[in-house]
Order: structure tokens, then sequence, then C-alpha cells
């Protein structure tokens, strides 16, 4: 871990076992733990999941063998145009132009799964049928798709309770946000940080200063790994604490807009690490990004309005939004 920065004193560890319990008060207390630090931060650490260990390491383990594989092997897999599906190499995008910065890409590849089920009707028309693909399977390394498959149902059920325990943070029903995340376009981006055995350029880091875009992002870095860092409101950088077996969650750009800047979308990054310009360790996170349903809109809770009734922001449909933002951080130009 980076010993440059200070220790993390914003991001509370909240365990959400209680949610999968019948204990009133216990739950009423998990919902506002989350309230305040979605309130405060925006980011928490949670243990007490139900993502199993042995499938957290295997999926791992197989994703790194692919990562190892050279780079024509996965050029193979590139998806084409703004196809999210397949492998994005080292260069291909930059986080930070997502927020009009104009910085070099970020120091990463990546291999995207989106959503497993995406037969019927819906998933076809035309006003949505841009956001849902078919996944890309490599022929290699041997297990990525049965666990590349297990490990997203893991993470979509996960993030679906994440979502029920916000409900309740936000003095709503428990099942407030079900139909709008019931055809939900999440995408799981697997990513791969590479050694660095050449200086970076300059303002170029393993993933630029960015908020997310959807309603929640469920990130497991590699066991033991620093480099996540958090814009905290005193306006400094600050480490994401690293728990073992956790998750860290963090709410993106259409949280804050239902809950009217009530949950704030904070600024991350991930830094090179400390003084060094060239490593020879890479790491590992993968990262499930909740995009609601394409023709959802997003408008002020009532629960979250100003105290005059009014609200900050305009109703947004989160295709196009989520749309517009990759078409910054994926420009051409981004491209090493
Ligand atoms: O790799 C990480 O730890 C964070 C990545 C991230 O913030 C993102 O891809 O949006
Ligand atoms: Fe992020």
């Amino acid at each position: 871990m980076p010993q440059t920065q200070s220790p993390s004193a914003s991001v509370p560890v909240i365990d959400i076992s209680a949610f999968y319990g019948d204990d009133a008060a216990a739950r009423a207390a998990l919902a506002a733990a989350v309230d305040r630090a979605c309130t405060e931060i925006g980011f928490l650490v949670i243990t007490g999941h139900r993502v199993g260990a042995a499938l957290r390491g295997d999926w791992f383990a197989t994703l790194k063998r692919f990562f190892a594989l050279s780079e024509a092997e996965k050029a193979r897999y590139a998806p084409q145009g703004m196809v999210r599906q397949g492998y994005h190499r080292v260069g291909s995008s930059g986080l930070a132009l997502g927020e009009d910065k104009e910085t070099p890409p970020d120091l990463r590849e990546y291999y995207m799964l989106g959503r497993l089920d995406i037969d019927g009707a819906y998933f076809a028309d035309p006003v949505v049928a841009d956001n849902f693909h078919p996944n890309v399977w490599p022929d290699a390394p041997e297990g990525f798709r049965a666990l590349g498959e297990a490990y997203y149902a893991a993470v979509e059920a996960l993030a679906r309770d994440m979502m029920a325990i916000f409900a309740l943070g936000l003095d709503l029903p428990e099942t407030y946000f079900d139909d709008k995340i019931d055809r939900h376009f999440s995408i799981l981006s697997n990513l791969y940080y590479p050694p660095q055995k050449v200086a970076p350029l300059p303002g170029q880091l393993r993933a630029g200063a960015h908020t997310d875009f959807g309603s929640l992002t469920l990130l497991l870095p590699e066991p033991g790994t620093g480099g996540l860092q958090v814009f905290t409101k005193a306006g400094e950088w600050e480490d994401v604490p690293v728990v073992p077996d956790s998750f860290v969650i963090n709410i993106g750009d259409m949280m804050a807009r239902w809950t009217n800047d009530r949950w704030v979308s904070t600024l991350h990054r991930v830094v090179n690490e400390a003084g060094a310009t060239i490593s020879d360790k890479s790491r590992q996170s993968i990262a499930y990004f909740l995009h609601p349903n394409p023709d959802a809109v997003i408008a002020c809770l009532d629960t979250c309005r100003d105290a005059d009734g009014g609200a900050k922001y305009a109703p947004v449909e989160v295709g196009p939004y989520i749309a517009a933002k990759e078409a910054k951080v994926r420009k051409p130009g981004a491209a090493a």
C-alpha cells in the first residue's frame, strides 16, 4: 500500500449480515449506518455478505491467466464500436476524460461481462437494445465462462440486496427500487493493472479521478491490495481501507441524482505506487457497476426534496446518461 497518504478515516466498515436476519432493530441500525456513510463520503466497506471465498479466489486466478495471454490472443475478443462486452486493451480509455479532464489513458486493461439473461422482447427493443449484447467467451483459460457467470450472478444478487438496504436507509419501502433495476444493464468489469515497466506520462494514473455512473458499484480489490483512494470533503485523497473478505461499495451518479445529492457520488482514483515510476507489481480488481433499467427515469425521490420541495437535477434517463459518459471515457484519441 502506498505510504504517502494518510490512513482512511472517512470510509466506514459495515457488517451487512443483519439484512439477512429478522431482528428489526438491527436492520434499522444497518440502514441508518449505510445512510450515514452514503451521506458523508459515498463509500463504505462491507463485510457479512454472501459471495463465497472460493468463487472469488477462483475467478481472480482465472482472470489472471487470461490477462497473461498474448496481446494478439486477447485482441480476438475486443468489442466493436461502443459495445462493452469483451476485452479492452491498455490505453483504450481514461476515466478522468469523463470528468472533462484531458489526461493520458489509464494504465489498465479489462474484460467486461454484461447481463446474463437477455432473452425476451424487452431486451431486443431498439430503444434499449444497444445496452444488451451477448457476452463474449474466450477459448482459454478453462473455466472462464462458468466462473464468470457464477461470479456475475453472485454480485448481481448482492447489488440487489444493497439497493434494498439503500431503500430502507432512505425511508422508502424495501422493494422501492425493484422495478427500476429488474432490467438492469449492469457491467462486470474485470480489471488488470499490469506491472509498470516504463514511467507513466505526466498525469497518467492506473485509474484517473472519476465518479461512477450507475446507482452503485461493488468493488472487489485483489486481497491485500491498496491503491484505491477517495476524495474527501476536506479536499484530500485518502486510502480506502483494505479489509479481508470485504467489498468496497460506492454510490454513483444515478444515486446522487435520485437523492438530490443527499448521498454523494464521490471522486475516486487508483494511484501508482507512491514515488515509484516503475513497478513490477500488478494489481487486479473486479468492479460490478449496477446500471438501472436503461429506460428508467431518475428523478428526485420524495424523501430527498429540497426544503422548498424543489430538486437540483432535471430527471434523466439512465441509458443515454451512461452512454454519454462512456463516449467521453472511450473517446478515440484516448487510445495509446
Ligand atoms: O480498480 C479499482 O480499485 C477501482 C476502479 C474504479 O474505480 C472503476 O473502474 O470505476
Ligand atoms: Fe470507479
